[in-house]
């Protein structure tokens, strides 16, 4: 016999009010909900007029979860019909709030996995008894080190994986039922989680080294063990780690690292659209990225890669970077380099005084940057001045403050169009609004790998991808073009978040028709449409 509250508790399945008479003899819900059946269209809009009501975004957020928790059809529904509001309520930025509070505001752990470095036995049983039998094809998995550009957020960052699966399936339809958000917590080195008597995570500094990359290891092998056919994305780990854990399975299993591969084919897409507007040639351009880390080297490293489909050799398409970092310009001999990061050093006798190209400023006069990429957590680093000098030496400039959240970034779309006089290309990393500026109103691009990543990992399951590689990753960054009408005064460089489902769409199939051309699929598929209409979830009782 069915257990009422077992099914209204449980948000996979649960339909609240919309449970038909037949359906509520079936289940044994007669009594255990008002009388009226409604429909989804009734429910969504009465849960509409209550996120209305609500002032703060945070409670904003507060109430959809709420929603999810309850009804995930519902909510799915309810976010489809209002993506471009719901998006920075779930996702970035107002999710970084929510993991500053995640120990206040704690309810329950929205179906997470949650793996302690001090309990390595139990890995498997960790997220067996999270998945508790659904059948997972869809991991996030964080550390959360380096959440945003918020830095070290313990436990509490198992909210982005939360967070970026709510786009997945909003997105691209990834069903919601066979997603597991994943946090392993390896300790933290934020004091004051540490300090916090109300901290839910392991409350020691953050373990390196051997004992995490064991604990890596143990996670990878009982995710495909358990979940053979899944993906696993991996999000917001620290710089150290991030690159080397990407390096150590992306010809192994199924996986990408959304900060260094969403954002480098969200960054080329940007950059490509904003060429198509200017006219110019992708070989033609010098690239600047302030922020040399985890996003920044990724970035850097697909457009070299585009650079070389483009004909140049890897030393040629070399020329085209100059990383910046906290020590200015890197250099070969610059101390302390990571392995990305010596990829692009420079030579210092390519300057005549290099010793002095120690900060962004002397850097931009030196090299005379087309592009501009920001991915250095440093809030309004892109002075007038810098973006002046950087406008003086390039007709449409190419600018992308990309740190998040809002607080973060280094310049606002706005200044930007204002300081070079409506020539700049801008593109941000969370949602900007249009900037008016002598008549013309521009609109501005998300540069964030939201854009991306729920159609790449979308294809990618629905294909039955054995890997993500350069290839695929190419052709996902291509897939974005056409939709802008480049030709309009103030177009974007990228499409609008109002579109994500369309392209979303469109990326999956070009991603899964990527993996059967390379026969890289697991299964014997031929039509990579229709691979991805049979995968797609929609929300309907
Ligand atoms: N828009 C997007 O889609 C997107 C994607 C990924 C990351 N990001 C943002 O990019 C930022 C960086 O993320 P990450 O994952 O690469 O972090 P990270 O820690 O790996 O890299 C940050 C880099 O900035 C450098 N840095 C710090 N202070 C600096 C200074 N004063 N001058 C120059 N460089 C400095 C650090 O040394 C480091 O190399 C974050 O704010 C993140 O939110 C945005
Ligand atoms: O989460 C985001 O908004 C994008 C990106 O993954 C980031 O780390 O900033
Ligand atoms: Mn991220």
């Amino acid at each position: 016999m069915n257990n009422a509250q077992a099914i209204l508790k449980n948000p996979f399945i649960n339909k609240g009010t919309a449970f038909s008479l037949a359906e509520r003899q079936q289940l044994n819900l007669i009594g255990a909900l008002p009388t009226a059946v409604q429909t989804i269209e009734e429910q969504a809009k009465q849960a509409y007029g209550q996120f209305q009501s609500k002032e703060q975004p945070l409670e904003k957020r507060i109430f959809l979860m709420n929603l999810f928790n309850t009804n995930r059809t519902l909510f799915y529904y309810l976010m489809g019909q209002h993506i471009v509001e719901f998006m920075p309520i779930v996702y970035d930025p107002v999710v970084a709030e929510s993991i500053e509070q995640y120990n206040e505001l704690f309810m329950q752990s929205q179906e997470a996995a949650f793996i302690s470095i001090d309990d390595p036995d139990n890995v498997e049983a960790s997220l067996k008894n999270a998945a508790s039998g659904r059948d997972i094809r869809l991991v996030v998995v964080t550390d959360a080190e380096g959440i945003l550009g918020m830095g070290d957020w313990g436990v509490n960052g198992v909210d982005i994986a939360i967070g970026k699966l709510m786009v997945y399936t909003a997105a691209a339809g990834v069903d919601p039922a066979q997603v597991l958000p994943v946090s392993i917590d390896a300790g933290t080195n934020n004091q004051k989680l540490l300090d916090d008597p109300l901290y839910l995570g392991n409350r020691h500094q953050r373990i390196y080294g051997k004992r995490y990359y064991e604990l890596i290891d143990k996670f990878v092998a009982a995710v495909e063990k358990l979940f053979p056919e899944s993906l696993l994305h991996f999000e917001d780990f620290g710089r150290s780690n991030a690159a080397n854990i990407l390096e150590k399975y992306q010809d192994k299993i199924l996986t990408f690292n959304d900060d260094i591969q969403g954002t480098g084919i969200v960054v080329l897409a940007g950059v490509l659209g904003a060429l198509n507007i200017s006219h110019e040639k992708i070989t033609d351009q010098k690239f600047l990225t302030f922020g040399a880390g985890t996003a920044g080297v990724g970035i850097a490293q697909q457009l070299m890669d585009e650079l070389m489909r483009q004909g140049l050799s890897a030393a040629e398409a070399r020329q085209h970077f100059y990383l910046v970092d906290k020590q200015g310009l890197l250099f070969e001999d610059t101390p302390d380099l990571t392995p990305g990061q010596k990829l692009f050093a420079r030579s210092r006798s390519e300057f005549a005084a290099s010793e002095t190209l120690t900060d962004l400023a002397a850097a931009v006069k030196a090299v005379q940057p087309t592009v501009m990429i920001g991915t250095s957590t440093q809030p309004g680093a892109f002075t007038e001045a810098i973006i002046k000098e950087m406008a003086a030496h390039a007709k449409r400039p190419v600018i992308f403050p990309l740190s998040n959240p809002t607080r973060l970034a280094e310049a606002k779309a706005e200044d930007l169009i204002k300081w070079t006089a409506g020539r700049a290309l801008v593109a941000t990393g969370i949602p900007a609004a249009d900037v008016e500026y002598n008549g013309v109103v521009y609109q501005i691009g998300q540069a964030n790998n939201a854009l991306m990543y729920p159609g790449v990992g979308f294809g990618a399951i629905a294909a039955a991808g054995k890997v993500i590689n350069g290839e695929t990753l190419s052709a996902a960054s291509h897939a974005l073009g056409g939709i802008v009408d480049a030709t309009l005064p103030g177009a974007a460089v990228l499409p609008p978040v109002a579109k994500i489902q369309e392209f979303s769409q469109t990326i999956a199939e070009v991603v899964a028709q990527s993996i059967i051309e390379q026969g890289l699929s697991k299964e014997h598929l031929t039509d990579a449409k229709a691979a991805v209409a049979k995968a797609k979830w929609v929300p309907k009782y």
